[in-house]
């Protein structure tokens, strides 16, 4: 364990860049050692999960070599040429390199055992399961279908029409990938949207993807097998999901006034945006273009006085991953904010609906957990004032260690962390960043 206390200490002024979007990096790194020929990746996020793709992907035959910082090189085996890895698949913390690597194993002729830390080993993966069982895949699963995880791919394997159950990407793009070899078209109906990124990287090498969106907003997500990928150049945007931490910490730190470039705003992901906008954040943005595909802007952030406010269930999806860093802003705003349709912050890292209650009311947050979500009655800026002095537990979870870093800066008596450890999976350089603007 690592702790560390995180307290006031200023305003954050100046300009800071954030690592490469984490969905991005594992799908460059998936989809390129899938091609034939050279692909690179620049502006990869080298944190551990990304990492745990990496590894993967060569355990399954790719050379993937790193030339520089965020800078790799992959040399693909072709669709259907993955070979049986000789160890088991080392899945680290990381439940989008378990459930989109077990989606491309699924469809070839190989075996491959998961396995994970004490956090993914509680996930549940029948989400996965389930469909990729139809497919002919064959699964050995601890209890309760998690990991580790026996899972023998099918060859061929049989193209499917699934309807998901769950608003979840990593399930949408399981199926995708498992779908690239498998003859014929397999088909996602998608309720709710959740990020494209996994759609527009494959259609970028040049599998036949189609997307249908119809008036209720489903889409349909349809998929040619037995693709030939063509290797790519990629360029990875920075992180919108990192960029939260740093944003959150602007609007409620008096006197902020900070520059986060490089931030992706795909609209499947920038619903944290949106909703800081609705209670008074300040938020601009600057010097708008396009990297990698992938709508990027800088983004100007000034410190500002937030009203607490009804979060709209819809737009979850788009803000997944930014509850809990939203959860701190809220408990800083100006009265009540509400948040229902959390269910699935419940299967993360952590139950981080109820972690992350347990935290902010330590911190000296009012706080109140329910079914689905937190509803928290603002300090209306005032500075947090917790009853006691003992470490906030993160249960090996990254975003709730860097959330309540976050916190930290607007507490007075600043806020213990049991364990940073977990923020290298996401985001090594964010204690580096924070001191840096803080100093
Ligand atoms: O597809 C992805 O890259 C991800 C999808 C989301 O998970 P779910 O699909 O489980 O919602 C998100 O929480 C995760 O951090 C990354
Ligand atoms: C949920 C997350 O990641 P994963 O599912 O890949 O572990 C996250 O990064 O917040």
């Amino acid at each position: 364990m690592r702790p560390r206390r995180f307290a006031a200490a200023g305003p954050l002024k100046g300009r800071i860049r954030v690592p490469g979007d984490k969905s991005i990096s594992h799908r460059s790194l998936m989809l390129s050692a899938l091609a034939v020929g050279e692909s690179r990746v620049t502006g990869l996020l080298e944190g551990e999960d990304v990492l745990s793709t990496a590894a993967a992907m060569r355990a399954m035959g790719a050379d993937i070599q790193r030339t520089g910082e965020g800078e790799w090189l992959i040399h693909g085996v072709g669709v259907g040429a993955l070979l049986q890895p000789e160890a088991a698949l080392d899945m680290g913390n990381s439940g989008t390199s378990t459930r989109l690597l077990m989606g491309l194993v699924a469809s070839h002729p190989i075996t491959a055992c998961f396995v994970g830390d004490a956090s993914l080993s509680k996930r549940p993966m029948k989400r996965v399961t389930d469909p990729l069982s139809l497919m002919g895949a064959e699964f050995t699963t601890s209890p309760g279908e998690r990991l580790p995880l026996m899972l023998r791919g099918a060859a061929p394997a049989v193209p499917i029409e699934y309807r998901l159950p769950v608003a979840s990407a990593q399930v949408k793009s399981a199926v995708l990938l498992a779908g690239l070899n498998t003859p014929g078209i397999t088909t996602v109906i998608e309720p709710v949207p959740t990020r494209d990124h996994s759609e527009r990287m494959l259609k970028g090498f040049g599998a036949a993807l189609t997307v249908e969106t119809h008036v209720d907003g489903t889409r349909t997500i349809r998929i040619r097998g037995e693709a030939e990928l063509q290797p790519q150049c990629i360029e990875v945007p920075g992180d919108p999901s990192s960029a939260a931490f740093f944003i959150v910490a602007a609007l409620i730190v008096p006197g902020s006034e900070l520059v986060i470039e490089n931030v992706g705003l795909n609209a499947t992901r920038a619903g944290l945006i949106d909703v800081l906008r609705q209670m008074g954040g300040d938020i601009t943005e600057q010097n708008a273009r396009e990297v990698g595909g992938e709508p990027v802007a800088d983004l100007l952030v000034r410190h500002s006085v937030l009203k607490g406010i009804d979060v709209d269930p819809a737009i979850v999806p788009s803000m997944v991953d930014e509850f809990p860093v939203f959860f701190v802003a809220a408990a800083l705003a100006e009265g009540r904010t509400t948040t229902t349709g959390l269910d699935e912050l419940r299967v993360k890292e952590s139950d981080r609906i109820a972690v992350m209650a347990t935290a902010l009311t330590a911190a000296g947050a009012r706080v109140q957990e329910t079914e689905d979500g937190l509803i928290i009655d603002g300090s209306g800026g005032e500075a947090l004032r917790g009853g006691n002095n003992a470490a906030i537990a993160t249960h090996l979870d990254h975003r709730i260690a860097m959330s309540m870093a976050v916190a930290g800066l607007v507490s007075a008596g600043g806020v213990e962390v049991d364990d940073t450890r977990p923020i290298a999976t996401s985001f090594p350089a964010f204690e580096a960043l924070l001191d840096g603007l803080v100093a």
